[in-house]
């Protein structure tokens, strides 16, 4: 008998952006001497991943209509003044730096340098904190939206062209009644979307290497943002106790060997990874659903949607 569930490619979900993105950017063409947005990236390290991310980068946008720069670093102690070179450069529209850099808390730092009009990835502070406190404007006349973390971001869209999101249910609680957990807790991509998700209604389940935490808006939502809990330190049986429970199983895990255990999976449930590397094993479809092996090409639809939203916010400012 042939497994029930279904494998969905990214490709497939970015698909449904892609048009809308091009489209943008050739109505901004049109007031733009026939020019896209300018897109800046900063790679300032020997990374594989990173080069082959810019790379990547390059290709996409520029096949969208977008220009690309990639501003190739060769000593990282110059990358900061870089950055502030591209800040102040009214023919740059967006700014991203390949990490790691530094791979320490330098990175954070750095990111911080990038100013929040051209930051593409949406890791400013403001942006991060508006997330966290489920705030979705950055004006008090709701005109200019915040900005995304575009991996988390990404994410999100999965699930919804996946109709895990009920669009019966009010936006903001359309993950009511569903149970996620997300194998990673980084600041980059783990956390904020165990955040995003609890959000929007869900119960999330947060494993990184220490504990397991519970993110949630209460009992009845009635909480207006999520709220944290922790239920205990990182076990394999508190792991596939949550795992069972859960409806959509999310895997950022860096490492080429590591599986995430098929028999903790609840029948017919969900399965994402957005690491570089296979999480799960060959035999994800006996329990899974739906799964989806890789979400890079949905994270650039993210990132140069967010570009487009940013000249957006640029041009609204000016109309003020
Ligand atoms: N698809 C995409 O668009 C993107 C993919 N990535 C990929 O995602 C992966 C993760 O990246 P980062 O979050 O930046 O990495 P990171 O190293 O900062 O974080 C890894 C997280 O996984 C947890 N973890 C590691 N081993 C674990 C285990 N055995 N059990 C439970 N938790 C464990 C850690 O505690 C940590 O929270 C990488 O492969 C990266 O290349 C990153 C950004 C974008
Ligand atoms: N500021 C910053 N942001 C990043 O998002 C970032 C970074 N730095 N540094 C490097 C890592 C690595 N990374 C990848 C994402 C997806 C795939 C991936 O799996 N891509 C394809 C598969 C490979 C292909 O089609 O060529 C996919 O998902 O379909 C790989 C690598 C993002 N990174």
């Amino acid at each position: 008998m042939s497994k029930p569930g279904r494998t969905i490619l990214a490709s497939k979900v970015a698909e449904t952006f892609n048009t809308e993105i091009i489209n943008n950017v050739e109505e901004y063409k049109k007031t733009h001497n026939g020019q896209g947005p300018l897109l800046v990236g900063f790679l300032a390290n020997n990374d594989p991943a990173a080069k082959m991310y810019a790379t990547w980068t390059q290709k996409t946008s520029e096949s969208m209509g977008f220009r690309y720069d990639l501003r190739v670093i060769e000593d990282k102690d110059f990358l900061e003044e870089a950055i502030i070179q591209a800040n102040g450069d009214d023919s740059v529209n967006g700014i991203m730096v390949y990490f790691p850099v530094f791979g320490n808390a330098q990175d954070q730092y750095l990111q911080q340098v990038v100013c929040k009009e051209k930051d593409v990835e949406g890791l400013n502070h403001v942006y991060y904190q508006n997330l966290y406190h489920n705030v979705r404007y950055l004006d008090k006349e709701n005109r200019l939206k915040s900005i995304l973390p575009c991996t988390p971001l990404a994410i999100v869209k999965i699930l919804e062209f996946l109709k895990i999101y009920n669009n019966l249910l009010p936006e903001g609680n359309r993950l009511y009644g569903k149970k996620c957990i997300v194998i990673n807790r980084s600041e980059i991509v783990g956390r904020p979307l165990a955040a995003l998700l609890a959000n929007d209604g869900a119960t999330v389940y947060s494993v990184d290497v220490n504990n397991i935490q519970k993110f949630t808006r209460g009992e009845s939502l009635k909480l207006n943002k999520h709220h944290v809990e922790d239920l205990g330190e990182y076990s394999e049986d508190l792991l596939k106790k949550c795992s069972l429970d859960s409806d959509v199983v999310i895997t950022g895990v860096p490492s080429e060997n590591y599986k995430f255990p098929t028999e903790y999976i609840k029948e017919g449930a969900v399965c994402i990874n957005f690491a570089c590397t296979k999480n799960f094993s060959d035999d994800v479809k006996e329990k899974a659903s739906l799964y989806v092996p890789m979400t890079g090409k949905v994270t650039i639809a993210m990132l140069l949607r967010n570009m487009l939203r940013l000249v957006r916010n640029v041009e609204l400012s000016k109309e003020k």
